[in-house]
């Protein structure tokens, strides 16, 4: 049998426009399976750290879904762009670096090598899920088109060219998220028991 260490066993890597909902699903995911069995990983969070100290600014706002972090985002961008280029797994590194919980939640993957990343890190474990809304829906949301920003990779990078696990459609007349989401949680549930079968 494979030796399954004490890594993670499924890590369900989330993509998704701005406000198509991917903290809210996220969230979700995580009350419904427990913070024992699953954690969230968000690979801006390092990011959102460093430059909040570099540029003396409220870390928690920036972290959070108001309007406080759309004032920074497309300096973030660069300024995370610049970190990337020497080093394209840098905050994948830093946000996966020391959780033990069986099923690891990442919420914000924006790139094709964040996804190259995980793929080739943990082959095994690796899902892709994809959040989806109308426009409409992330007007509703507080989203406005912000050129330089929803035009750009961190927006668009991951539109074409991946297959999707599963894609979640977050709008009022989807089927309910608990619906779409059983799937998802089965399997997360199927992993969180392997871990508990082989300690
Ligand atoms: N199904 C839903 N029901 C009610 N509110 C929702 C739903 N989905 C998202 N929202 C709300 O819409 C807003 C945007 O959602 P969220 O922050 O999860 O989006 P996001 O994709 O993480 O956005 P960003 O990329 O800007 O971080 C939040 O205030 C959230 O609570
Ligand atoms: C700067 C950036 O990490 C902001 C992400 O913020 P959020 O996940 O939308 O809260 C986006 C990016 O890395 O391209």
């Amino acid at each position: 049998m494979e030796d399954r260490g004490s890594g993670p066993e499924l890590i369900l890597v989330f993509s998704g426009k701005r406000k198509s909902g991917k903290d809210f699903i996220t969230d979700l995911i995580q009350n419904r399976l427990g913070s024992e069995v699953c954690c969230i990983l968000r690979l801006s969070g390092p990011l959102k750290q460093q430059y909040a100290q570099e540029h003396n600014l409220d870390l928690d706002q920036l972290l959070g879904p108001g309007p406080y972090k759309e004032l920074y985002r497309a300096d973030m961008i660069r300024w995370g762009e610049n970190r990337r280029n020497q080093d394209s797994g840098f905050f994948c590194r830093l946000a996966t670096s020391g959780d033990q919980k069986p099923v690891w939640v990442v919420s914000d993957a924006r790139r094709l090598s964040d996804l190259q990343w995980f793929r080739s890190e943990f082959p095994r474990q690796t899902r892709c899920v994809r959040v989806q809304c109308s426009e409409e829906t992330r007007v509703q949301r507080g989203w406005s088109f912000t050129p330089g920003v929803d035009d750009a990779e961190s927006e668009c990078g991951l539109d074409s060219g991946v297959e999707f696990d599963w894609i979640i459609t977050n709008e009022a007349d989807a089927p309910s998220l608990d619906e779409q989401l059983q799937p998802i949680l089965k399997a997360a549930q199927e992993a969180a028991s392997l871990v508990r079968a082989d300690p």
